[in-house]
């Protein structure tokens, strides 16, 4: 493509100088990837500013340079100046791979909990209806049989419209992911064609990143600004109700979901269970009975948001039900860990208060023992929610265990100490073992019939980050080989 199609239509140009008659290849925003005939996307970071490694983008072939910056560069490079990278980066990606999103149904989730259980059901509903749906978040991007890592739950605006062409190449009609409000203050979603937009819940979480409650909250909002063609909102939680108050202005419909307050999409008559729910699910267009195979309250609400989005697609209740009911949980997502001890072992990914409290409080419904809790907390992260996670953990618990999550460049025994003062505040019976394996180990060996093991915060993940290590931590694994160990 050449260089001046591209340019003659982004936005927030600053100033351009040198020749735009020429034959771009690839895009990049790290000069380690740079190519013959790439643009580089020079975007001042959180670490380090993109802007210095403009000299080893074009030793690499790099032919145009997108700065904010004045630079010196050699006279047959190009040089586009703009007024903020990141959301260059997202234009430039768009117009380079032909704005793919724009032939795709697209459904954005964003919340605090239940993203990526509920990107899992609405693929399931849009499989049965069939249609061909790819999906992108915390577990990877997957576009028909093919999964792919991603780095990130919503990837950098180049990496994600790169999947958006790839879903339509493939002959995919949608797109279900999930939106971090993160993706959405650094511009990431910029110039995607978001048709749907559904928010699940909001609680404290990555507070480090953006500061208070309220700026959170106005990061997560921005979505529902970009939606065509419906907002699907949760009408029970606090800021579902202040996004639904703020939007209905706007020309975009709003589904409302809920159990407790009036809503489009409302659960009645609902039964917990170890194994699922059974609820009637209850429509404008009629009422169906749902058994669910995924456990806790808030299967419900992440149930009713999916049944939501088919709701919006016109797929027939039956449909939906069909689908929902085929879905046997997500990895790492209350999962059962099969065992003779007669306890209930389970790995959930619950990392934040509220996670914790909506997981616990699922355990509560059905635990006939004790329970019993293994966690920590992930390091270079928001230390805020480290007391209250042990303070939630304590109350709910009758023994937490504190041990080590992705401790990154912290020192694991630290961060337990910022849990202990939660643990310690409501006088919880706790124990230290910072060996993440010993502590599931201790726990499984200590319990007896009955008892309830929640191994929270890893989840899916299959690895453990120490220092500038990553370790292979596969949690069903281990705790299939301690069983094996002391049976
Ligand atoms: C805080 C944050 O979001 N950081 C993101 C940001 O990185 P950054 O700005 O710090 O980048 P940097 O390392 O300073 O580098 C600046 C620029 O120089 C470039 N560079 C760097 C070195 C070099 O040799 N050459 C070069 O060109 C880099 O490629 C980059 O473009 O831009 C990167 C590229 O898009 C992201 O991968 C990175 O996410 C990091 C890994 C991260 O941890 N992000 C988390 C906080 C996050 O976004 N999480 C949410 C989910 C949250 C949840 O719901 O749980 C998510 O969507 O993943
Ligand atoms: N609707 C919900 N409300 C509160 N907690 C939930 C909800 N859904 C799931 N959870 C809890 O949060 C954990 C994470 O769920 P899920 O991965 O679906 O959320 P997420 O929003 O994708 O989180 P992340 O982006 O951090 O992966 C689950 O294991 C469960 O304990």
């Amino acid at each position: 493509m050449k260089l001046k199609t591209i340019v003659n239509n982004l936005h927030n140009i600053v100033n351009i100088e040198g020749n735009l008659d020429i034959n771009i290849d690839n895009i990049v925003y790290d000069s380690r990837k740079a190519t013959e005939n790439s643009i580089f996307v020079a975007i001042e970071g959180f670490k380090v500013d993109g802007h210095k490694f403009i000299a080893d983008a074009v030793d690499k072939g790099a032919k145009a340079v997108v700065v904010e910056k004045k630079v010196n560069v050699k006279d047959d490079v190009s040089v586009i100046r703009v007024n903020n990278s990141r959301v260059a980066l997202a234009q430039l990606s768009s117009i380079f791979f032909k704005n793919p999103s724009e032939k795709l149904d697209l459904i954005g989730i964003t919340g605090t909990n239940g993203k990526t259980t509920t990107t899992y059901l609405i693929k399931s509903i849009f499989e049965a209806a069939d249609r061909k749906i790819g999906l992108i978040g915390t577990m990877g991007s997957i576009v028909g049989n093919e999964i792919n890592k991603t780095n990130n739950t919503t990837p950098e605006s180049l990496d994600l419209q790169r999947s958006f062409r790839k879903m339509v190449d493939k002959g995919l009609d949608s797109c279900v992911m999930e939106i971090s409000s993160h993706s959405l203050e650094l511009n990431r979603v910029d110039f995607s064609d978001v048709n749907v937009g559904i928010f699940t819940n909001l609680s404290e979480d990555h507070l480090d990143f953006h500061k208070t409650l309220e700026d959170y909250f106005e990061a997560k909002l921005k979505l529902f600004y970009k939606t065509k063609d419906y907002n699907i909102v949760n009408s029970d939680d606090k800021y579902g109700k202040k996004i639904i108050e703020k939007i209905k202005e706007l020309d975009t419909p709003v589904l409302t979901y809920g159990i407790d307050s009036k809503a489009d999409i409302k659960a009645t008559d609902i039964e917990y269970n170890n194994n699922g729910v059974r609820y009637l699910l209850n429509t404008p267009k009629g009422s169906i009975k749902i058994e669910l195979n995924i456990p806790g309250k808030f299967s419900v609400y992440n149930s009713l948001a999916a049944a939501a989005c088919g709701y919006a697609y016109n797929i027939s209740l039956e449909t939906i039900k069909k689908a929902l009911e085929r879905v046997k949980g997500v990895k790492g997502r209350f999962e059962l860990v099969p065992n003779n001890r007669d306890i209930s072992i389970i790995i959930d990914y619950a990392h934040t208060p509220d996670g914790f409290k909506k997981v616990l409080n699922t355990i509560e419904q059905f635990a006939e023992g004790r329970k019993i809790i293994v966690f920590g907390c992930g390091g270079d992260r928001d230390r805020t929610k480290r007391p209250k996670m042990g303070e939630i953990a304590a109350r709910y618990c009758d023994l937490s265990i504190l041990t080590t999550d992705n401790a990154r460049s912290e020192d694991p025994a630290d961060i337990v100490e910022d849990i202990l003062v939660g643990v310690k505040k409501v006088n919880g019976n706790y124990k230290i073992i910072l060996d993440r394996r010993e502590a599931i180990k201790y726990a499984i060996e200590n319990s007896k019939p009955k008892d309830v093991i929640l191994v929270a915060g890893k989840g899916h993940e299959t690895y453990q980050i120490i220092g500038d290590n990553i370790y292979l931590f596969d949690e069903r694994k281990i705790i299939l080989e301690i069983l094996d160990e002391i049976k």
